[in-house]
């Protein structure tokens, strides 16, 4: 009511003559004023009608109002609330009221004028939430009004049927919807649930009903697509469920999963073998009632992983390992793990894995014994650049500097490392190779320098030589040694300086004469910057560097490369391709080849091992390459197309490394790492003399 009233109206007494009160009404233009007492408590109205009255009775205006007032009123209390008041309003006759305090002192008075616009105020007001709401619901809405016109659709509306409310707006709904018929909504107040129909274009599901007494219609949709997904979805993480089941189920392990507050969700089969309970008896239990002393609830708390801890559960000792469920930084819930088979079981299948590894070993180093060793000759490539490389460390192979190869990975730096060695007078000594990057931190150091006996527990009896003494005489090829730790470097730079080192655990130093080959794919100079390498090692390691040239920017080898890959392949696979189609070389000459010539041997690997006719067609391609762009620029502008592209090539590449070797087919067939007859037969076809 505090809102509403009409405030500072002014008050008359009932000593105030008629004259006054008429003049107090004129001037305020109001139907009625309060008349209160001396202590200003209201005791009547004075109205248009008193003054009528007065008048007509024959009072002069300078007549007190005292006998003219009416002393029956409507009063309301200024904290009446609106619905009150508006019942109040509906129910009085009066036109105007008074607003009295609890002590009954006026306020001000209140009209029939101010209760019609509060209610445009409120009516305005909750238009505005309705629109808030019709304009923010998920669904799609459109409202007609009695003669099927479109009146409005809401922004879901417009999203769900890609149309713009403008573009129908005014329009007949059926003839912009003509899959739904609104005549029974509009004639016969009908209401329609769960109706499945087309709204431009989009399978809707939709309810409609009547404004009113058929005032028009509210049709409210939504894109079964959505439900589509959610089913989807749904099904997708039931699937989900069943498979993280199965996968547990197959488990050796005891598995159970908790949920935050430590009940189990989740148990597999060797679970309620362990507990010695039914799958329905486990669930929902707290964790603690099921495992004495658990410390998953430690996991939970503190979101630390346990692995692999020791545990006693009803006297026997088990292995058991916690890990938290983590999801957006909230821990909602923990995995446990409990190794409940015999440990004796469990160790001697470990050293069964242990002797087999170390056959493995054996064979393997046998087998790489028995490979025919690499040569300078292996090393395919028609690139200027790159036999300039090739002359390069061939010449550096007769001495016995340290070399440094550099280059992406799979360029060929463990090929040139190999050759360099075969072209060295050390050819008839070792040839080592450590991935520096591949053995574990702990064991690097026996690994380079072999341990004496009883060094550690677990040594083997009568020490193990490393690999410094193993390639004594002849070549050590560190690859990766950009990964090398820095205490291992310091270790390194001694030996090299030295040319002695002592093994772990013994004292006594042992002289060695060992060429070092250093490889990596880092940029050294970099990490020397940042102090990750040691800046005297490298320079030690880099008394001659070779950078072997990436694959992209020596496309011309990757057709004599495709050659050498696949004649070798043949021999392995007891294959016969003979060609490439057109398609599949158009693609190999057109990549980048970030891989290099590892990618490539690959890609042709895999190429031969699924071709099934002579030639190796697109389909034998993996799907990136075959999904790439067929751009290729071309080593010239001569009359190239898909057919004779791979001839060109052939050809081109025979005609350069023959005027380069003036001739000389021996030294062409060396170059481009073929066969001498394989050499003259595409000189016939190619009619090259
Ligand atoms: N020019 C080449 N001719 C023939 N085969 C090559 C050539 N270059 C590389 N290869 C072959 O490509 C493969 C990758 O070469 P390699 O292992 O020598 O690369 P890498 O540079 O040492 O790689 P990473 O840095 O990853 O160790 C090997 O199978 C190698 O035989």
């Amino acid at each position: 009511m505090s809102d509403m009233m009409t405030r500072d109206v002014p008050l008359l007494h009932p000593k105030d003559n008629l004259g006054q009160g008429v003049a107090l009404l004129r001037w305020t233009k109001l139907d009625a004023l309060p008349v209160v007492d001396e202590d200003g408590l209201l005791i009547g109205i004075f109205t248009k009608a008193n003054v009528l009255d007065a008048f007509l009775a024959g009072a002069e205006s300078s007549e007190a109002i005292q006998q003219h007032f009416n002393r029956q009123v409507v009063t309301v209390e200024a904290n009446t609330p609106y619905w009150e008041v508006e019942q109040r309003v509906k129910q009085s006759s009066v036109g105007t009221g008074v607003v009295v305090d609890k002590e009954g002192k006026a306020l001000g008075i209140f009209t029939k004028v101010d209760m019609i616009m509060a209610l445009f105020q409120e009516a305005e007001q909750l238009a505005v939430e309705l629109n808030t709401v019709y304009q923010a619901m998920p669904n799609g809405i459109i409202v007609v009004d009695r003669n099927n016109r479109i009146q409005q659709m809401n922004l879901s509306g417009e999203k769900i049927l890609d149309l713009k409310q403008e573009a129908i707006k005014g329009c007949l709904f059926g003839s912009v919807f003509p899959s739904l018929d609104l005549s029974g909504v509009l004639k016969q107040s009908q209401h329609l649930v769960g109706v499945q129909t087309q709204m431009n274009k989009v399978t809707v599901l939709c309810n409609i009903s009547p404004v009113g007494e058929v005032a028009g219609a509210v049709i409210v949709f939504q894109a079964l697509t959505d439900f589509d997904q959610v089913a989807q979805e749904l099904d997708a993480t039931k699937r989900l469920y069943e498979t993280l089941l199965t996968v547990t189920n197959i488990a050796y392990e005891a598995i159970f999963v908790v949920d935050d507050q430590g009940k189990i969700t989740l148990v597999n089969e060797a679970a309620c073998r362990f507990f010695g309970k039914r799958e329905k008896e486990l669930l929902q239990r707290p964790v603690d009632q099921v495992i004495e002393n658990t410390r998953i609830l430690r996991t939970l708390k503190t979101g630390m992983a346990e692995t692999n801890e020791i545990q006693v559960i009803n006297g026997r000792v088990y292995i058991v390992s916690r890990l938290p469920i983590v999801r957006q930084g909230k821990i909602i819930g923990a995995v446990g793990k409990i190794v409940f088979q015999k440990l004796e079981e469990v160790k001697d299948v470990a050293e069964r894995l242990a002797q087999m590894d170390h056959e493995l070993k054996f064979y393997k180093e046998k087998a790489g014994a028995a490979r025919l060793a690499v040569t300078f000759n292996q090393i395919v490539t028609v690139s200027q650049d790159m036999r300039c490389l090739k002359q390069g460390a061939e010449m550096a192979a007769r001495g016995n500097s340290t070399i440094m190869l550099t280059g992406e990975s799979g360029t060929g730096k463990e090929l040139f490392a190999e050759a360099i060695h075969q072209a060295s007078p050390r050819r008839k000594g070792p040839y080592v190779k450590v991935n520096c990057a591949a053995v574990p931190e702990n064991l690097l150091e026996s690994e380079f320098f072999g341990y004496a006996s009883g060094a550690f527990t677990g040594a083997q009896r009568g020490g193990k030589a490393g690999k410094f003494a193993i390639a004594n005489g002849g070549t050590l090829f560190l690859d990766e040694i950009g990964d090398m730790s820095f205490n291992l470097q310091s270790k390194l730079l001694r030996v090299l300086e030295d040319k002695s080192f002592e093994p772990v655990g013994s004292n006594e130093s042992i002289k060695v004469d060992v060429r070092i080959i250093a490889a990596t794919n880092k940029d050294l100079i970099r990490k020397v910057e940042c102090g990750d390498f040691r800046s005297d090692l490298y320079y030690r390691l880099n008394v001659i560097h070779f950078h072997i040239i990436p694959m992209c920017d020596r496309l011309e080898d990757v057709i004599p490369l495709v050659h050498v890959f696949l004649e070798r392949l043949n021999q392995d696979f007891g294959k016969q391709i003979t060609g490439i189609s057109p398609d599949v070389l158009k693609i190999l000459v057109g990549h980048r080849w970030p891989g290099n010539v590892r990618e490539l041997k690959n890609v042709i690997e895999r190429a031969v091992n699924f071709a099934s006719g002579e030639m190796l067609e697109l389909e034998d391609l993996p799907f990136y390459l075959r999904e790439q762009k067929l751009e290729v620029s071309l080593p010239s502008a001569k009359v190239w197309n898909l057919e004779n592209a791979h001839e060109h090539l052939d050809k081109e590449t025979l005609e350069k490394a023959l005027l380069k070797m003036k001739g000389n087919k021996s030294e062409v067939a060396r170059l481009l790492g073929i066969s001498r007859s394989w050499l003259y037969e595409k000189m016939r076809r190619y009619d090259i003399h």
